[in-house]
This record gives structure tokens, sequence and C-alpha cells, in this order.
């Protein structure tokens, strides 16, 4: 049976028969994120999901997310709320409390449909993440477990035991994002997520990142990944193509 998924009331449905485009919205302070936002209008055709990666905001969190939930009431595209941290490759050190609080400040914006939360984060504090997870659902919330590694691919075993995990937590999707040494590391991601894909209904987004691990970002039907991140401006991973670009790609597979 196909699984389809409709964000509420956004008009967007994931699938991984079709695929869609997320770009990062990384500003540092208000200036840049009207730039990047407009940026993001200009290519609205070629974007179907936005990801405010709250890491990157320089001053008080709060003051991002007002600022930011503000401008994107306009946008009408549904927006996954993300604080990824140093840990993983963001650029923030953040302290659990704050997250928490920051994540449950969100809550009232209808703008912030899906939230990444990162799932070494989740098990740390296993009770208190639990309940926010389930405050998360009970706000009608969508919840991606994520796991990156930016120095190597972890066997296959290892991957495959990290999308379960997610799952098992609840998570609505899985994301995994790690980064290949060689050929055959990109290979062995998109093997784990067309394994996983074929034999799990949760929904997973998987990346092999870098110069190496871009077919792993256009090569979704091999993969069944059903989110592919690109750029409108500033990229917030290595390897993300521009989003007008991975369109045109994504319509020849
Ligand atoms: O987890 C991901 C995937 C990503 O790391 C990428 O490789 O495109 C980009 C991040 O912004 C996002 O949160």
């Amino acid at each position: 049976m196909m699984k389809m998924k409709p964000l509420n009331g956004s008009g967007c449905i994931l699938s991984k028969e079709q695929p869609k485009i997320c770009v990062p919205l990384t500003p540092s302070d208000e200036k840049e994120l009207k730039q990047q936002l407009e940026m993001i209008h200009r290519q609205s055709a070629d974007i179907d999901l936005i990801e405010w990666r709250a890491d990157y905001w320089q001053g008080e969190l709060k003051d991002g997310l007002s600022a930011v939930s503000n401008q994107l009431q306009n946008i009408h595209k549904p927006v996954i709320f993300t604080i990824r941290t140093a840990a993983e490759g963001g650029e923030k050190d953040i302290a659990l409390s704050e997250y928490e609080h920051m994540i449950r400040m969100s809550l009232k914006f209808p703008c912030f449909m899906m939230y990444d939360l990162q799932l070494m984060l989740v098990k740390q504090k296993a009770d208190r993440m639990r309940m926010l997870l389930d405050d998360l659902h009970r706000h009608n919330k969508w919840i991606i477990l994520s796991y990156h590694d930016f120095q190597a691919t972890p066997s296959n075993e290892q991957m495959l035991a990290i999308l379960n995990e997610q799952e098992a937590l609840g998570a609505d999707l899985v994301k995994l994002a790690v980064m290949p040494q060689t050929e055959m590391d990109v290979k062995r991601l998109m093997e784990v997520s067309s394994l996983f894909t074929q034999t799990h209904e949760t929904m997973a987004i998987t990346i092999s990142m870098g110069e190496l691990g871009v077919k792993s970002r256009i090569q979704l039907k091999e993969t069944g990944s059903c989110i592919s991140f690109a750029t409108a401006s500033a990229a917030s991973a290595p390897g993300q193509l521009p989003a007008s670009s991975l369109r045109k790609l994504l319509q020849t597979q």
C-alpha cells in the first residue's frame, strides 16, 4: 500500500513516491532573515518545505522565534523547526532545558508543522523527552527523529539499528545524514535506506553528505527517501544542490 501523509492544511503531501524539496532558512539576524526569505519567495515553485535552523540565530533565540514565526506566516509552506546542536554539526551548544523551552514556546505557531529532534538527545533524558514528544503529538505536530555523523558512515547494521530505534521511539519520520569517505559508503547508505523504506511504513529521510554523496540527494526512487534538502541561498550541509537544479533532476528520475 502506498503511504501518504498530508501535512495539516498545507497542501503538502509527503510520500516516497513523490519526494519533496526542503530548503533551510539559516539567518543569524533579522536582516539575513529578510534576505533569505526574499530568495525563497523568488524560487517558491521549486520549494515544498522550509526548515528553520534556529541554531544559526545569533541573538536571543526567543527573539529569533518571534521574528521568524512572524515572517513565515505569509509563506504558506510547511516549516520544520530544528535546533541542531554542535554535537551533530550544528551551530549551537545549547542546554537541554533551553532546547526544550524553545520547542514548547514554538508550539503555538501553526507554521511549525514538523520538529526535528536528535535521537541522541531524546535518549539522554528519556523521561523528559518522552513528555516533549507526547506534547508535540498532542499539538498535531510531526516528529522527525534524526541522527547525523559528519565524519563517517556507520556500518549497515548500525544504520539500520538507528532507523529502527527512531521508529520505535515514535518518530513520524526517521532521518539519517552521514558522511561518506568512499563511493562504497554512499552505496551502503542508499542500500540501507532502500531496505528500510521497502519494509517499513514509517517514512525516511536519508542523506549521504558532501560531494561524494550527491546522488543520494537525487536518486530518491532508489532510496525511498521522501524529502531532499537543497539550497535557496545558504547551504546548511555539504552537498546540497540549488533547489531549481534539484527539481529538474528529480523530474528526470
Ligand atoms: O538533517 C538535515 C539534513 C542536512 O544535514 C543535509 O545534509 O542536507 C541539512 C540539515 O539542515 C537538516 O537538518
